[in-house]
């Protein structure tokens, strides 16, 4: 579970407000999407809970550990699995040394460093490498592969770490249509077999209908929408890319007043 609690960011000594008071849990095991016009703060969200951006202020709870707890750092990485819009494989090497990079929480410094993984690593990754269906792919240089194919690698290497969570930045961004499908299916059997909570951004709100159980609609740094697929409109997609933003504040506010008064 992650339990969010007033998370704020801000950049260039606070005059950017990347994020502003968002609250949210997430159980175990859902598929969360993310959607929101450029620059309302989708990636910095996903960032702060793996910990890559620190937060001005606010609390984030990864299964009741916080993040920044420096005494369960590494176990709390280990445990959010990151998946990026441009892949971010290391091109000359191969496929399954990349997935292998998944394993490097696990193994010492020393083992790291001479590439020194045990048998057991290599078949972790091997066997993710199947489940995207890409283990014949394993010898080949990483930049052979195409786009939804080395996206799929980033998955396999997320999925590498035993991750209870994967983060997913704008997945599909620069795919095609067949592969952005490919890859999205691919982390929804992973979050139904593994019961791993998968939370994606995206900009396609057709895939987000397909794939989501839940959206959450930033705007502005501010949450403006948290529905389950089923009761999401055209005026929450309204909402969230169009509506003005004091229309969108008003309705914040009328909304957090009923909430208050429930
Ligand atoms: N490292 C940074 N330094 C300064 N400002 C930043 C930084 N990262 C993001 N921002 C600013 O924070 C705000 C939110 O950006 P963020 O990248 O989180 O939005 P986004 O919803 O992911 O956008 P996109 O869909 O275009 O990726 C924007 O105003 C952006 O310019």
């Amino acid at each position: 579970m992650i339990q969010i609690r007033g998370l704020c960011k801000e950049y260039n000594c606070c005059t950017t407000k990347a994020l502003t008071n968002i609250s949210f849990d997430v159980q175990q095991g859902q598929f969360v999407v993310l959607l929101g016009p450029s620059g309302a703060g989708k990636s910095t969200l996903l960032r702060c809970i793996n910990g890559l951006v620190k937060a001005t202020d606010g609390e984030i709870f990864i299964q009741g550990d916080r993040i920044n707890d420096s005494r369960k750092l590494k176990d709390i990485h280990r445990r959010v699995g990151m998946v990026f819009q441009q892949f971010n494989l290391v091109k000359r090497l191969t496929v399954l040394e990349n997935v292998l990079c998944g394993r490097l929480a696990y193994v010492s410094a020393w083992t790291s460093c001479l590439k020194l993984f045990s048998k057991q690593d290599v078949n972790i990754a091997l066997h993710c490498l199947n489940r995207v269906g890409l283990v014949h792919k394993a010898y080949d240089r990483a930049d052979q592969l195409s786009g939804g194919q080395q996206q799929r690698v980033g998955i396999a290497r997320a999925l590498a770490q035993c991750p209870s969570i994967i983060l997913a930045d704008e997945p599909v961004a620069s795919l095609d249509p067949k592969s952005a499908e490919k890859v999205l299916t691919v982390l929804r059997t992973i979050k139904e077999q593994d019961h791993i909570t998968v939370i994606v951004s995206l900009h396609n709100i057709e895939l987000a209908n397909h794939y989501a159980e839940r959206i959450i609609g930033i705007k502005n740094g501010r949450m403006i929408v948290d529905k389950p697929v089923s009761a999401f409109t055209d005026d929450d997609v309204e909402i969230i890319y169009n509506a003005m933003p004091d229309i969108v504040e008003t309705k914040f506010i009328r909304e957090e007043a009923v909430c208050t008064h429930v």
